[in-house]
């Protein structure tokens, strides 16, 4: 059995998200459906090894002819040098204006092949085929492509939405359980951002997801799918109410990037670390009541996931981390921006944020 969500809102062309099981499996005709010249596989060298041959045979099956281009596995792969190395390789094959690119992969895939496909003679439609669960329950809805510099995370890259989301519940059965918390991360913060309900079931019943139990997983993506395609198909640019989506970001992205993007955290277990900062300064700015930031927590740490500096080997400094975060994409004219919470459930966005207030904070949370 499969679920189909809509995404649309009439700022984009409206596409589908399928979840199911097998779907790796039957991807070459839902590619084929779509009518492209050629459908060539961007991967990570993991994936590739994994499910590669799968959904290769699956599109030549359909009659495509197809070809797979893999980057190294991990973030570092969202780079300049990646980026022109897949580009260049799509110019060698000799793509057209009619190729599809089909992303297969986790969300290191999904927005370095979606940026390609963004540029790609100025632009080729993509597929997204997310094996990871981080990718199935966020990266792979949106349209937000991008890859990072020294500089920071996500800052070049561009809005692109796929055709079409191929999310197979059982190609998560590879994953390794660091990745399944990981992308749990971004399940508990869909709850924190506006479903309480969701939020508490995450920790009772759905509990199992975060240990990779398919059914309870295939009820997270199905959610978190729901939340964020009416999210971003009322607001797929983020003029307004899609930033409630980069929860626990502000500071999530600054961590990663004071780690220079090394393997120390993830992009899930550092989004799990910045919602519970959020939470914690929310209460602190007396905007949360302290039960509610002790509530999130709760939930984050019972899954597996950090939500302490202390959890983190390394010795961040409060100006630093205040740097990174004027540099984030939210910041207006040098004002900080930060997704704050009155409650588990109710996010709201803060355009105007004390800089003083959170460095005060960021020492408070061990921040030399
Ligand atoms: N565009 C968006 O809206 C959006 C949303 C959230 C996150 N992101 C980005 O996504 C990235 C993180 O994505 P991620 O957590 O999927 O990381 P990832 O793509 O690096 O994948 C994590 C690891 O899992 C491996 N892997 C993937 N699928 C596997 C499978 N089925 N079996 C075994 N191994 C598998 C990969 O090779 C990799 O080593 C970050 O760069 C983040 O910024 C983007
Ligand atoms: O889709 C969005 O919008 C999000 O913010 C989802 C985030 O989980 C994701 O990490 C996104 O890439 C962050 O976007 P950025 O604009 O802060 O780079
Ligand atoms: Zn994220």
């Amino acid at each position: 059995m499969t679920t189909t969500i809509p995404v649309a809102g009439g700022a984009f062309a409206p596409y589908e998200v399928v979840v199911g099981r097998g779907l790796l499996k039957t991807a070459g005709a839902e590619v084929a459906a779509l009518k492209p010249t050629r459908a060539f596989i961007v991967s990570d060298e993991t994936v590739a090894a994994i499910h590669g041959e799968t959904v290769r045979a699956s599109l030549e099956g359909a009659g495509l002819a197809t070809g797979i281009v893999t980057v190294p596995a991990g973030e570092a792969s969202k780079s300049f040098e990646q980026l022109e190395a897949v580009l260049d390789r799509l110019l060698a094959e000799g793509l057209d204006r009619k190729s599809l690119v089909v992303a297969l992969g986790g969300g290191v895939v999904g927005d370095l092949a979606g940026l390609a496909a963004a540029l790609f003679m100025r632009g080729i439609d993509f597929v997204q085929i997310p094996t990871t669960l981080l990718a199935q329950v966020d990266s792979s809805v949106g349209g937000k492509t991008a890859i990072d510099t020294p500089r920071g995370k996500n800052l070049i890259g561009a809005f692109h939405q796929p055709r079409r989301v191929l999310a197979d519940i059982e190609a998560l059965a590879t994953l390794p359980v660091r990745q399944v918390r990981s992308g749990w991360a971004e399940v508990l913060k869909h709850g924190l951002i506006c479903d309480a309900a969701f939020f508490d079931w995450l920790g009772g019943e759905g509990a199992a997801g975060a240990q990779g139990d398919p059914d309870a997983l295939e009820r997270a993506v199905i959610r978190s799918v729901e939340i964020k395609a009416q999210i971003v198909g009322e607001d797929e640019k983020e003029a307004g109410r899609r930033a409630l989506l980069n929860l626990g970001h502000t500071f999530g992205h600054a961590l990663e990037a004071e780690l220079a993007f090394d393997e120390t955290l993830t992009h899930g277990e550092a989004v799990a670390l910045g919602c519970a900062m959020a939470f914690r300064y929310s209460a602190r700015q007396g905007l949360c009541p302290a039960v509610e930031a002790e509530r999130a927590e709760a939930g984050i740490r019972a899954a597996g996931l950090p939500t302490r500096l202390s959890d983190v080997a390394h010795a961040f400094a409060a100006d630093a981390l205040i740097a990174r975060m004027a540099g984030d994409k939210k910041a207006e004219g040098g004002r900080l921006t930060l997704i704050l919470a009155r409650a588990v459930g109710d996010a709201f966005t803060d355009k105007d944020v004390d800089a003083e207030a959170v460095r005060a904070f960021l020492i408070e949370e061990g921040a030399a």
